[in-house]
């Protein structure tokens, strides 16, 4: 029996009352802090919650005591649920570190993918290795992933772009969910860019993603959801509204690339098509705003991405007062959002987008929850959920916001087992 008890933390930050619905409005600032507060678990599992005088009753009552009980002594350190990513772009090889001076030669994002590069060169460098290197690559990130305080990450294929490179990918995002302590959730999105064999012929592409990518990806198992880049000179409105209603025939749930680059109606479709999120937005127009609120699509947003492609961030707060339920994720991939840390994100979304740091810890736990659907198991330390906890070096919670780019990752525990501790692995053998 796995038995711990983390106890007396300075603020334990539940975010309870949020697992059927996404918080929005005035809610994301509600954090259901508990001022010294303890936790424990059993097993993978959190079994209570509360202050240390509830939890030490709790724990006679239950336990009869603490022998067998691992106890952490959490006095001066935030405890919260562990951060959630839910927009990356994981699975890839390469790097593609000489178009920072292309861009800063005035060269835009989409000039280099139309010349070849960008998502195009990601692709001939993945289509080139194989799952074992990929693999082996992947590993990697997760554990600089882990080390940030991140649990779960959303995962989407699309440098693939054909369906033998796209599965590839896929399975290399099963084989390391299988085998990492981070969980990884799949996303398909063949519909990333139209590979250069179809440069002449988008049509064809297209046909090729609905009539044998998603049948075969869903038929396997491969991934709970599909994402399209919806995009001028990418794939169009009516192009991505066809591929995601297919999707959604093969029970893959809509999400969207949405409005990144140019005000395209992708807010729009993703709340007429019933997607559980919308990212990036950078260009969203007020009615997409309006619709996505009323259809409830989360809004995902990325403020690294904006950052790395030195563009103006989208308006998180009219999305707030709105009541969009906003989420934040770091669109970690080698072109626009090369980073793993969601901390920087989280202090980015204040700096530049001006949530505060109490919505910004909602939107990176509860809120990315159900950005992909898994917020009746993670995202709040609540009673039975999964025991999926960050711990951090740091009295109160807006340090995190606070100390850019510096990591107060203490400890993590994933579902029950401690990973991290005093900011390193520790359940690996020496
Ligand atoms: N915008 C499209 N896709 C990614 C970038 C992928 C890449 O540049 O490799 C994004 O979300 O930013
Ligand atoms: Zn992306």
């Amino acid at each position: 029996m796995n038995r711990w008890l983390i106890h007396g933390a300075s603020q334990l930050l539940t975010l309870k009352g949020a697992s059927d619905r996404p918080k929005r409005g005035k809610q994301m600032s509600e954090l259901g802090i508990i001022e010294q507060g303890s936790l424990a678990i059993e097993n993978e599992r959190i079994f209570a919650v509360g202050s240390r005088e509830e939890m030490e009753r709790e724990v006679r009552l239950r336990w009869g005591g603490l022998d067998g009980v691992r106890v952490l002594n959490a006095a001066g350190k935030v405890v919260m649920p562990g951060l959630i990513d839910p927009h990356t772009h994981l699975v890839f090889a390469g790097t593609r570190e000489y178009e920072l001076e292309m861009r800063l030669n005035g060269r835009t994002y989409l000039e280099i993918l139309q010349a070849g590069g960008g998502i195009l060169a990601t692709t001939a460098m993945t289509r080139s290795a194989t799952e074992e290197e990929l693999t082996e690559q992947t590993l990697k990130r997760l554990d600089r992933f882990l080390l940030h305080g991140v649990t779960t990450v959303e995962a989407k294929s699309g440098y693939g772009l054909t369906l033998q490179d796209e599965l590839k990918q896929l399975r290399v995002a099963r084989r390391v969910h299988e085998e990492h302590p981070v969980d990884v959730v799949s996303t398909f999105m063949g519909a990333h860019a139209i590979p250069e064999e179809y440069k002449h012929d988008p049509e064809e592409y297209v046909r090729l993603v609905i009539g044998e990518m998603i049948p075969r990806v869903a038929g396997e198992g491969l991934a709970e959801f599909c994402d399209v880049f919806c995009e001028k000179g990418v794939f169009s409105l009516e192009q991505t509204e066809r591929i995601l209603t297919e999707a959604k025939r093969w029970g893959l749930v809509p999400k969207l690339h949405a409005d990144e680059l140019e005000p395209m109606g992708g807010a729009e479709l993703a709340a007429r098509i019933g997607a559980i999120s919308a990212d990036h937005l950078l260009k969203v127009s007020d009615r997409g705003i309006r619709a996505m609120a009323e259809a409830g699509v989360v809004a995902v947003l990325l403020p690294g991405t904006a950052f790395f492609l030195m563009a103006p961030c989208a308006r998180a707060r009219d999305m707030l007062e709105a009541g969009v339920p906003v989420a934040l994720s770091t669109d970690f991939n080698p072109g626009s959002s090369p980073t793993v840390s969601l901390p920087v994100i989280m202090n980015l979304a204040c700096l530049n987008m001006k949530m505060t740091p109490a919505e910004v810890i909602a939107a990176a736990t509860i809120n990315s929850a159900h950005a992909i659907g898994k917020a009746g198991e993670i995202g709040s330390l609540e009673p039975g959920k999964q025991a999926d906890i960050l711990i951090l070096d740091a009295p109160n919670y807006a340090h995190l916001s606070y100390h850019y780019g510096v990591n107060l990752t203490d400890s993590v525990f994933k579902k029950g087992e401690l990973v991290v501790q005093g900011g390193r692995r520790c359940d690996l053998p020496i």
